[in-house]
């Protein structure tokens, strides 16, 4: 099954090597998508792979989660990969949440650690 047209990836900071890795891993998948991504990751997804077409929002902490949530809401994002940190207490936990529960409301895939991610862009 080919990837949905568009993706939005975000990593939490402890998750953001992670996510540069899984992006050069998976280039050739990407490569056929408009990804969204919040504003550090976005830098990160793009220095680790200048070919793909990366647009960076704002950084999730000043208000990215939420405009990947809008995006969601109005049909532009179609599927949502967020390399979670479980471990770090966030300042916009309540943004990471929303954003969660929108792509529940959406019914999009959404992956939120790397096994499951691996398994969506293999079509599994
Ligand atoms: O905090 C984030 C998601 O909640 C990620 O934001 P950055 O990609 O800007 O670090």
């Amino acid at each position: 099954m080919p990837l949905p047209k568009t993706i939005a990836l975000i990593a939490h900071d402890e998750k953001k090597d992670e996510m540069a890795e899984f992006a050069r891993r998976n280039e050739a998948a990407l490569m056929a998508c408009r990804i969204f991504a919040t504003g550090t990751t976005g830098g990160r997804v793009q220095a680790a792979c200048p070919e793909l077409d990366v647009t960076p929002l704002k950084s999730g902490p000043l208000g990215g989660d939420q405009q990947i949530g809008a995006l969601i809401a109005t049909g532009e994002v179609d599927m949502l990969i967020f390399f979670v940190d479980p471990l770090t207490a966030m300042p916009h936990d309540v943004d990471v949440k929303a954003l969660m529960r929108l792509a529940i409301v959406y019914d999009i895939p959404m992956a939120l650690n790397l096994a499951t991610a691996e398994l969506l862009v293999a079509g599994g």
